[in-house]
Order: structure tokens, then C-alpha cells, then sequence
């Protein structure tokens, strides 16, 4: 092939019409471009443009993906410049479809490496193809078990490591070389996929068990002897599986998980910003976790993990947490309690009217919390007459549902603040328009993990921590302060989108801070704010 085909096919390489006249001498590629040379900013202008043309999220994200696949450079200078408006398109929610017909839309495989437990030889080679010669520092990898709240969609899980790793670049300036999108398909109990003639993956049931324990730490090795010191985040895997998994290699190696930890961050950055605003103390909080799975129980450790930081006892502290999942409020007696639930549960004996707390709305007018979490993937449950119990029995209920996609969300944004008579303090895991009422425009907070990962791996990678510690995780969360002021009327809880590359880099700092306090960080390294700045990659030619 010559120079032109390679160069204009290459991702990393690419400048398109960018390309100067002397670029075009030097490297071979006269008249295999129009005469005009644009600049980054016509470009961009031409890109977004066309992008508006599409009506549907979805097409709007296919466009997206062909300049991704041409200029990666391109790519992220468009998406920094409209970061608010494309981040639904290119992650939560659009990528929700994108992830149920990945096989149908398929084009190209962006890079990603798809290891197959049916091959598990050829786990090395994979990851080595895949990257192509580059140095890998960060792996986004999935086992599609537990894709947001849409559940089982085997290797297509793949779109949420290419998403999540496109957050990162475009909130924390991860360079995209450095990146590598990773499924383990072990397998699909997705009937649905089984039975289409397009889906791309294994077509068998999942493989569970030893088998899969197995493959999962052949991967994790293998991957730290191609790629040395990469960090690697885990993503949407199953609710038996995720926190099993991060606490095998936690203490080992620099591993996070997205929806145990990353949302355990962003929930409690959530809170923090509440209180700032109802100037109420945390340890004063009751905490109602509406799905107690593998976000429900990352949060509410979290939350646990903060009343510990502020000096209370840890059994006083056990006290604050009630956990509801389909069973109702979990009692060490109820069956199928999971292995993270066990810490939290509840003694029937505490209840004068333990049988009937099975359903949210008695469990709320029982136990009067004022934080709820809903992590449950059941839409419509925070309900009207829930919601108004809860506002009953406290001045300003924090009310998260975070359920994603949108379709699976417990309550809007908007219904809460009505419900409640704009009493509520409200985060949404997919982003939410504000609310107008009664004279007041209320701002919503995006509590998703994508608000804090991306700063946390900047800080991580810039450090080159040798672990990813709970004080870490904590100083990320207590770094998203500030930004919003809370004196304003209708406050958003959290930092908007719109300044994630500032709060980013706010966050990369503190948690590359506590690594070198914690002698975690490569000893070479002393400057936190020096070293975030040296490794931060900027889209431009
Ligand atoms: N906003 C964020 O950053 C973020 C992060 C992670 C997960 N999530 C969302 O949280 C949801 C759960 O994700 P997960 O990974 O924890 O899944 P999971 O399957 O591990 O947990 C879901 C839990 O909800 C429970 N549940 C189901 N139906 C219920 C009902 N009717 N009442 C009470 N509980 C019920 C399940 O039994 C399970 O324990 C998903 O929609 C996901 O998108 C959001
Ligand atoms: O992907 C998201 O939007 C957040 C979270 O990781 C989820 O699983 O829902
Ligand atoms: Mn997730």
C-alpha cells in the first residue's frame, strides 16, 4: 500500500483535509487530498454541522464513529468543543442501542481486543494485535454480563469499554493511543442474541465458575506482562462477579471497578454537594438503598467508609444504612442475601412490623431516611406516594434514581422536584434537563461515574500509583467541591458536564496527591500537579 492509503487510514496518523501543503510533499500524499487546507476549527465546524443533520441520537452517533475510525484527533477536538451536547451521544444514553445493535451496525472494531474463552491461547496475541505496537496504559474491559441496567449482552458489551475510554479522554485528556477497549466473551444467557444470525460473539450459555474465574486471571496476567503497569478497569460485569473480582486484584495491582467504585465516588461527591447546600451534617444521614446490587452496594460502602472518616464507631455507623432490593428491606434471615449485602442487613427484631416492610413505601414510613438511592433498574419505583412519605419525615430529602438508561430511571428529575414541592435535592444518572418550578429553575445533577473516573485515572496514571486505595477513591470524591455555588437557588448538586475538563483536573490532582502521600505513586514522582499536566493529551495537529 502506499504512504497516503496508510497515513489517511490511520486513526492516530490522519489530519484529512488538514493536512499542509508541505505535510503533503513530505509525506506523499499530493493529490490524494481536495486543494483547500482547513484548519482544526473549519473542520470541526464541517463535522459538527453534519452531525446536526441526523434527527436520531443513534445516527448522530454513526456519524460520530466514522471520525473516530478516520481522526482520532479530530474526533475528541469536536466533542471537547460540545462536550454537554455529545457526551449522551457518544456514551449514557445513546450508547444503550448502540450496544443492543452492535452486531447489526457494525463496521469497524476500534481498536478493541475480543478474547474468547473458547481460545483462551490466544489471549496474548489478541492483545498484542490489537494495540498494534502501542504502549498501553489503560484498559476499559467488560464481560457484557451486566451492561448499565439492560443486562446480558455478551461480546456487543464491548461498545461500553470504547465509551467509557472516549469519557476519558474527553474529560481528563487520556491520550487515546494509550488506551485499549477490551470484552472477554465468555458466552451469552441473552436469548435474544442466541437466536439472531447477525450477533458477533460466542454463541453458547455463559461459562461460569472455575472456567471463568480462570480466564478472567489469565487475562488480568497476560495483560500485565504485554502492557507493564496498566491499570485496568473492570466494567458492567455480572452482580455475582464485579466486586469479587475488584477485591481479588485490589490489593495487588492498580485495578477499579466502574460501577462499585466509580459510583460509590459520584453518589457520595452527590451527597457532599447536598450538604453544602442544606448545610445538614453527614453523619446525620439515614440511607435507603433502593437495589442493592452491585452499584447499590459500591454506594452505600462508600457512604459507610465516609461515617468512619468522620470519627463515628462502625456499629453506630451500620445503623444509618437500610438496604431494599425485590425481597424488600434485607433481614439477615431473608434468602439470597449476597455476600456484600451481608454486612448491612437488618435483625427482624428491630421491627415491631418486620413482615410487612416488603415493599419501599412501608419501608420508607418505617425508617425515615433522608438519602435514596435507587440503583434497582426498575422504572416508575420511587412512586408519588413513596416520595411523599419520604418528604414527610424530612426538610430536604436527597433523592438519586440512577438507574440507567433513561428508560429504566425510578423517578424523573422533574416529578421529584413537584413532588416534593422543590424541597428535593436530585441527581439523575443520565443527564436531565432543569426543572422550572414555582418561579425556580433547578439544576440537575448527573450522578454517573463518568463525572469522576476520568480524573481519578488521569490522577492514577500520572502518579503511576501501584494501587488504587480507598483513601484515594475518597479524596476523589471529596475534590468535586467548589465548583458549584451552593448559595445559588436551585443548585445542582454536582459539577455540570460542561466543566468536567476543570474538575477533572481538580480531581487528577488530590488523587494523585494522596498516592505520593501514601508512598503508592513511583518515587520519581513528588510534583502531583506537574505530573497530571505532563501526561494530559490535547486534540490538536
Ligand atoms: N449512574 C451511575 O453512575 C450508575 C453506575 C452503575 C450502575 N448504574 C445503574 O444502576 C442500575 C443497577 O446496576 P447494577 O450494576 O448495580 O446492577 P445489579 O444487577 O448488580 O443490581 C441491581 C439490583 O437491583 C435489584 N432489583 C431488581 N428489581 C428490583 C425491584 N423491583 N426492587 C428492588 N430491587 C430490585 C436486583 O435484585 C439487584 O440486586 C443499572 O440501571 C445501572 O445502569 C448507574
Ligand atoms: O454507563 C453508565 O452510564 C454508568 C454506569 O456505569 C452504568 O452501568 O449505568
Ligand atoms: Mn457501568
Amino acid at each position: 500500500m502506499t504512504n497516503a492509503y496508510n497515513i489517511l487510514n490511520d486513526p492516530f496518523l490522519n489530519k484529512g483535509t488538514a493536512f499542509t501543503k508541505s505535510e503533503r510533499e513530505s509525506l506523499g500524499l499530493i493529490g490524494a487530498l481536495p486543494a483547500k487546507v482547513q484548519t482544526i476549527d473549519e473542520q470541526a465546524t464541517r463535522i459538527y454541522d453534519q452531525d446536526q443533520l441526523h434527527e436520531k441520537g443513534i445516527d448522530q452517533r454513526k456519524f460520530l464513529m466514522e471520525l473516530f475510525n478516520t481522526n482520532r484527533t479530530l474526533f475528541y477536538y469536536v466533542i471537547e468543543q460540545h462536550i454537554e451536547e455529545l457526551m449522551p451521544i457518544i456514551y449514557d444514553p445513546v450508547i444503550a442501542p448502540a450496544i443492543e445493535e452492535y452486531s447489526e451496525i457494525f463496521m469497524k472494531p476500534q481498536g478493541a481486543a475480543f478474547l474468547s474463552i473458547d481460545n483462551p491461547g490466544e489471549i496474548e496475541a489478541s492483545l498484542t494485535n490489537a494495540a498494534g505496537g502501542r504502549k498501553i496504559k489503560l484498559i476499559v474491559v467488560t464481560d457484557g454480563e451486566g451492561i448499565l441496567g439492560i443486562g446480558d449482552w455478551g461480546s456487543n458489551g464491548v461498545n461500553i469499554s470504547v465509551g467509557k475510554l472516549m469519557v476519558y479522554t474527553a474529560a481528563a485528556g487520556i491520550d487515546p493511543r494509550e488506551v485499549l477497549p477490551i470484552v472477554l466473551d465468555v458466552g451469552t444467557d441473552n436469548q435474544t442474541l442466541i437466536d439472531d444470525p447477525l450477533y458477533l460473539g460466542e454463541k453458547h450459555a455463559r461459562v461460569t465458575g472455575d472456567k471463568y474465574y480462570d480466564f478472567v486471571d489469565k487475562f488480568v496476567k497476560i495483560a500485565r506482562k504485554v502492557f507493564p503497569d496498566v491499570y485496568i478497569h473492570f466494567e458492567d460485569f455480572g452482580r455475582d462477579n464485579a466486586t469479587k473480582i475488584l477485591n481479588k486484584y485490589r490489593k495487588e495491582i492498580p485495578v477499579f471497578n466502574g460501577d462499585v467504585q466509580g459510583t460509590g465516588i459520584v453518589c457520595l461527591a452527590g451527597v457532599l454537594g447536598v450538604l453544602n447546600i442544606s448545610k445538614q451534617k453527614f453523619s446525620d444521614q439515614i440511607f435507603l438503598t433502593f437495589g442493592a446490587g452491585t452499584a447499590g452496594m459500591g454506594i452505600a460502602n462508600m457512604m459507610y467508609r465516609e461515617m468512619l472518616v468522620e470519627g463515628m464507631d462502625p456499629e453506630e455507623a451500620k445503623k444509618h444504612f437500610y438496604l431494599v432490593d425485590k425481597q424488600g428491606l434485607l433481614f439477615s434471615d431473608t434468602p439470597g442475601i449476597t455476600p456484600e449485602q451481608r454486612p448491612f442487613v437488618r435483625e427482624r427484631s428491630e421491627f415491631v412490623n418486620a413482615d410487612e416492610l416488603t415493599n419501599l413505601e412501608a419501608v420508607i414510613k418505617t425508617v425515615h431516611p433522608t438519602v435514596m438511592i435507587g440503583t434497582s433498574t426498575t422504572p416508575g419505583a420511587f412512586t408519588e406516594k413513596a416520595i411523599k412519605e419520604m418528604a414527610t419525615h424530612t426538610e430536604r430529602p436527597i433523592i438519586f434514581p440512577i438507574s440507567n438508561p433513561t428508560k429504566l430511571i425510578e423517578a424523573s428529575a422533574e416529578d421529584l422536584i413537584k413532588w416534593t414541592d422543590g424541597r428535593a435535592l436530585v441527581a439523575t444518572g443520565v443527564p436531565s434537563d432543569p426543572v422550572k418550578y414555582n418561579g425556580v429553575t433547578y439544576h440537575i445533577g448527573q450522578a454517573n461515574n463518568a463525572l469522576i473516573y476520568p480524573g481519578l485515572g488521569l490522577g492514577v496514571l500520572a502518579s503511576k500509583a501501584k494501587l488504587v486505595t480507598d483513601e484515594m477513591l475518597s479524596a476523589a470524591a471529596h475534590s468535586l467541591g467548589g465548583i458549584v455555588d451552593p448559595n445559588e437557588k436551585g443548585a445542582s448538586v454536582l459539577p455540570p458536564i460542561s466543566k468536567i475538563r476543570i474538575f477533572s483536573d481538580k480531581e487528577a490532582i488530590s488523587v494523585a496527591q494522596t498516592a505520593i502521600d501514601q508512598k503508592l505513586a513511583t518515587p520519581n514522582i513528588t510534583d502531583a500537579k506537574a505530573a497530571t499536566e505532563n501526561i494530559k493529551w490535547i486534540p490538536k495537529y
